[in-house]
């Protein structure tokens, strides 16, 4: 199936040559049809740069950007079939809800019951059809950017493109936005590309995570393989794991604090690499404690923070700590590189 989406090599510098910013290198990218994506990186990788290079809003350096497999490299924002949420939710203040998300139906030109219908539809599928003939201003946060994911959505673009979305809105209600976003997803089909820092919000939504730094792709697949195994170190960092110790006979790896453990006396010891350690601080964190130790005898690098759920140890005891050989993530080369 031809990708929604396709990047081939697209390069984007601002900037005059000599001091020229590469925020985005040599991408290349099929975003999947039908599935949710998402382009995940810290502040400055280039995600937003890629995102509006798929609308047309920011034109490539070098490359190219294929919609529907056809070269739309050089095509206006307003001839792509695309629908946008940004993170400020962009309504018109002076329209109901309904003609917000009639929009761009109308400027279309489509027909007078076809636009009604269509709204009507988009509205329901947020769940805000008892408030269409309100205002913006009269609706909480939450419920506006409703309103624009119905706008997006009701033009039926050939993929959906979200800029943090969810940004603005507070902790609880982004949890909740994030199904809301999801189910609307799977109920219409269309292709979604999301662009966050959030790594939580990366692993709950895609279908496909692509996670970039510094302009370039660094990783990308399902989280379910992404997550327990990252590329580099990067992106290892990238998703919470905190231990990059480099052992013997395995050179640099990375484990996540709640996968080190430390071993109770005598008891039996599973695969995997037995350090003697000495405990140099205790954090309590409620359901568990996060233990750090210094493992004696490894050398630099050899500070590790253990998530314990027990009773802690306390600071200068010697305690044994068991890095599971099932949870160690070997790195590659870069991973030195990159320290
Ligand atoms: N219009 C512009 N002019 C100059 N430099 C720009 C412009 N847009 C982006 N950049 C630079 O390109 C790089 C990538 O920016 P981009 O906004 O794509 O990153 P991002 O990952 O979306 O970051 P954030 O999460 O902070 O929005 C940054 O170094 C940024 O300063």
């Amino acid at each position: 199936m031809t990708p929604v989406v396709q990047l081939e090599s697209v390069s984007r510098a601002f900037g005059r040559s000599r001091d020229a910013v590469a925020a985005v290198s040599d991408l290349d990218l099929a975003v999947p049809r039908g599935k949710f994506t998402t382009l995940l990186g810290p502040s400055g990788c280039g995600k937003t740069t890629t995102l509006r290079m798929i609308a047309g809003f920011v034109q490539p350096t070098s490359g190219r950007i294929l919609l529907e497999g056809a070269d739309a490299t050089k095509t206006p924002p307003e001839k792509r079939n695309i629908g946008m949420v940004f993170q400020s939710y962009a309504l018109f203040p002076h329209m109901t809800i309904i003609d917000n998300v009639a929009f761009g139906l109308r400027a279309r030109g489509l027909a007078k019951t076809e636009v009604t219908a269509r709204a009507g539809e988009a509205l329901e599928l947020v769940g805000l059809s008892a408030l269409a003939g309100r205002k913006p201003g009269a609706l909480s946060g939450g419920q506006q950017q409703r309103v624009a994911l119905a706008r997006a959505v009701a033009i039926r673009p050939s993929v959906l493109l979200l800029d943090e979305p969810l940004s603005n809105l507070d902790a609880r209600l982004r949890v909740q936005m994030r199904a809301e976003l999801r189910r609307v997803q799977r109920e219409t089909g269309l292709t979604a590309i999301l662009v966050t820092h959030d790594q939580d919000e990366a692993l709950e939504l895609s279908d496909h995570m692509v996670i970039l730094n510094k302009g370039r792709l660094e990783q990308e697949g399902a989280p379910r393989d992404v997550f327990p195994r990252p590329a580099s170190r990067f992106v290892a960092d990238f998703l919470g794991y905190e231990n990059f110790p480099v052992l013997p006979g395995h050179g640099p790896v990375a484990i996540r604090p709640e996968h080190v453990r430390l071993l109770s006396s005598g008891e039996p010891e599973d695969a995997g690499v037995t350090l003697e350690a000495t405990v140099t601080n205790v954090t309590y964190q409620g359901s568990h404690c996060v233990v750090e130790v210094n493992a004696n005898g490894l050398g630099d690098g050899t500070r590790l923070l253990c998530a314990h759920p027990g009773e802690a140890p306390r600071p200068g005891e010697a305690v044994r700590v068991l890095l599971p050989a099932a949870h160690l993530v070997t790195l590659g080369e870069d991973a030195e590189a990159a320290r």
